[in-house]
């Protein structure tokens, strides 16, 4: 049997005709969102993903705000570039594309981000908030993980979901979200130290794997009735010398499971979807 697709870029194409709609509400209330982005350095990647975010904006109405500095910026160079968008009332949130140059303290620079500002919803400040339970921007990665969940039906109240990867930009908060009440799943955050992975996912109603691992998670590793959410993007060069981006499942997966978020197409255009969302409620209050 061949498993159900979880479509992340048709889900997230409805979620930005959805904002389109709050953005000419708040036009009305003559409120334009802005979406900052701090760029340093040419690395193609980045580049490309912050072009990406950009034209994202363009399709939905939200202003954009873009910054660049040169590879060899100074650490003071950037903190002036976030002291400028803490204090743009046109941005209601920005983002620092990461990875940024080795010279450079991305943790001062990160925690020098407006945490009320903060579209990314990585700050120490919205994690807290976030394990508290109160209001703030949500982490985009693993908040499009739980809103593709939800709109294609996957039951999550009581339901068992193994976590494969601890990090703090995915695993952890994933954790954290489908455990609030709103969710109330039941979460196993496997990582590098779990003594027996298989045994853990093989129980799992859900199984996200973000673990950076190429085809960790093998179909022997899963129930047939589960669904699999790949989170994995690594790149890796093919036998033909070309550079291509592959994730954490096996696409073995694709033909046992019940249903599967692919990648690509799944949480990558997610992501980008829920910058834009954190952007619009951010501009909305
Ligand atoms: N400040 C941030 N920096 C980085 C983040 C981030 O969320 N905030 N994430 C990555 C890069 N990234 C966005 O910035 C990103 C990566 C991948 C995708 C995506 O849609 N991927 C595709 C597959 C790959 C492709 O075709 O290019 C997919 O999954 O379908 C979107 C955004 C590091 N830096």
């Amino acid at each position: 049997m061949t498993a159900k697709v979880l479509d992340g870029k048709a889900t997230a194409a409805t979620i930005k005709d959805e904002l389109r709609t709050r953005v000419k509400a708040l036009a009305e209330r003559g409120i334009t969102p802005g979406l900052g982005t701090v760029l340093v350095g040419a690395d193609p990647g980045s580049q490309a993903y912050v072009d990406g975010k950009h034209r994202d904006c363009a399709e939905v109405g939200i202003a954009s705000i873009r910054r660049e500095l040169p590879a060899d910026a100074t650490q003071e160079q950037v903190d002036a570039v976030v002291a400028e968008l803490n204090a743009d009332p046109a941005c209601h949130g920005y983002i620092v594309q990461l990875p940024l140059p080795a010279h450079l303290d991305t943790q001062r620079v990160l925690e020098s981000i407006d945490p009320d500002k903060d579209a990314d919803g990585l700050h120490p400040v919205n994690l807290g908030r976030l394990v508290l339970g109160y209001d703030g921007p949500l982490p985009c990665t693993p908040r499009g993980v739980v809103e593709l969940l939800r709109r294609y039906d996957v039951p999550l109240r009581g339901a068992n979901v193994a976590v494969v990867g601890r990090g703090n930009t995915v695993g952890r908060p994933l954790g954290l979200l489908l455990t609030r009440r709103s969710e109330n799943a039941t979460v196993t955050l496997c990582h590098t130290g779990t003594l027996d992975l298989a045994a853990h996912t093989r129980a799992a109603d859900v199984v996200v794997v973000a673990a950076g691992v190429p085809g960790l998670l093998t179909s022997d590793m899963i129930n047939p009735d589960a669904v699999v959410v790949d989170v994995g993007i690594t790149r890796v060069i093919g036998s033909d010398g070309k550079g291509r981006y592959t994730g954490d499942v096996d696409p073995e997966v694709a033909q046992t499971a019940a249903a599967v978020v692919p990648m690509p197409g799944g949480v990558g255009p997610m992501t980008r979807a829920m910058l834009l969302t954190n952007v619009v409620e951010r501009a909305e209050r």
